[in-house]
C-alpha cells in the first residue's frame, strides 16, 4: 500500500511518502509556497510505482489529505488533478476519522487532532495526552478505550508574539528561541522567556487536571513544529514524535481500508 500523506496545517503543509506501509521521507512546506508545493507532490507521486496491469501509466497508490485549513485542501486537490491527473481522499470527508470523540459535534474538531490521537493511542494503547504545538497549541485527552474526551486550544507561539507586538506600543516581534536563562534583562528576551515557559507551564497544569480526572498521570506526546524547541524543558514528557499528523493520516486510510476488507 503506497500513500502520499498530506497534513495541512494553519502555517505549514507536511507531505509524506509512505511505500509499503513503510516511511520513505516526510518534507515540511510553509503553506503558501505553491510551486514548492506542487513540486513536493509531484516528486513523491513518481516514487509511487506504476501499476503493472495499467497501460496509461497509473500508479499505484493514493494521496489522503488531513486538512484544517478548506482553502488550501481545495488548492491541494486542484494541483493533484492538474499535475498528476489523481484525485485526492480527505480524512473526515471521504475516509473516516480513525477514532470516535465524545464531544459536543466531533465534526467539528480538527481532523489533526483526531488522527495524532489515534496515532498516539495505537502505540500507547492506554489513556495518553497529545499535544500539538503548531499555529495553534492543542492538547488532548484520549481514555483508556481509545475515545477522544476533547482538550483545550491555545495560541501558539508565532499568534501570541504577533498580538504582543500589535496590541502594544514598545514590545518588538519576537521569534521564540530556547532560553538560557528564566527570566531577561532586556524586552525580547523577557517576552521570549514570558511565551516559551507560559507554553511549557500551560502543558504541565494541563495534563495535571487530565491526571486528576482519570486518575492516574497519563503518557504524553508532543508534536508540531515547536515541539522539538521545547521538549528538553519537559521532563514530564514521555515521547516527542515528529509529523504524528501524517502518521494519523496513514492510519486513517489503513484503519478504512481494513474496514472494507471485512464488510467484502
Ligand atoms: N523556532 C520557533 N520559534 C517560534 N515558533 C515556532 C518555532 N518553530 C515553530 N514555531 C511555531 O510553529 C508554528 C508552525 O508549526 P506547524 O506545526 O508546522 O504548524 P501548522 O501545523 O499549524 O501549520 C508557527 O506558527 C510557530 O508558532
Ligand atoms: C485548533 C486548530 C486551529 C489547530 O490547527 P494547527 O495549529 O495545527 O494549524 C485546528 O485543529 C482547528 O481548526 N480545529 C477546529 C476546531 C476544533 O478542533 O475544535
Ligand atoms: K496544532
Amino acid at each position: 500500500m503506497n500513500i502520499v500523506a498530506v497534513d495541512i496545517g494553519n502555517t505549514n503543509v507536511s507531505v509524506g511518502l509512505f511505500l509499503d506501509g513503510k516511511e520513505e521521507s516526510i518534507q515540511s512546506l510553509p503553506g503558501a509556497g505553491e510551486a514548492d508545493l506542487r513540486d513536493c507532490l509531484v516528486s513523491a507521486w513518481q516514487k509511487i510505482p506504476v501499476l503493472e496491469s495499467s497501460t496509461q501509466g497509473k500508479r499505484d497508490g493514493v494521496i489522503v489529505v488531513g486538512s484544517v485549513k478548506p482553502v488550501w485542501t481545495e488548492l491541494v486537490r486542484r494541483m493533484a488533478g492538474e499535475s498528476l491527473g489523481e484525485e485526492i481522499r480527505v480524512v473526515g470527508e471521504d475516509i473516516p476519522l480513525p477514532m470516535s470523540a465524545w464531544v459536543d459535534e466531533p465534526e467539528k474538531v480538527g481532523a489533526d487532532r483526531i488522527v495524532s490521537a489515534a496515532a498516539a493511542y495505537a502505540v500507547v494503547e492506554d489513556a495518553v495526552v497529545v499535544a500539538d504545538f503548531g499555529t495553534a497549541v492543542t492538547i488532548d485527552l484520549v481514555d483508556a478505550k481509545g475515545v477522544f474526551q476533547g482538550g483545550v486550544i491555545c495560541p501558539g507561539f508565532e499568534i501570541s508574539a504577533q498580538a504582543l507586538k500589535d496590541n502594544t506600543a514598545k514590545l518588538p516581534k519576537v521569534v521564540v528561541h530556547r532560553p538560557t536563562t528564566p527570566y531577561g534583562k532586556n524586552t525580547a528576551d523577557a517576552i521570549n522567556c514570558g511565551l516559551y515557559y507560559s507554553i511549557i507551564g500551560a502543558l504541565e497544569e494541563i495534563v495535571r487536571r487530565y491526571a486528576e480526572e482519570i486518575g492516574h498521570w497519563p503518557q504524553t506526546v508532543i508534536t508540531g513544529s515547536a515541539a522539538a524547541m521545547i521538549k528538553d524543558d519537559c521532563p514530564f514528557v514521555d515521547n516527542y514524535v515528529p509529523h504524528l499528523v501524517v502518521k494519523g493520516i496513514v492510519l486513517a486510510y489503513v484503519k478504512h481500508l481494513e474496514s472494507q476488507s471485512e464488510m467484502d
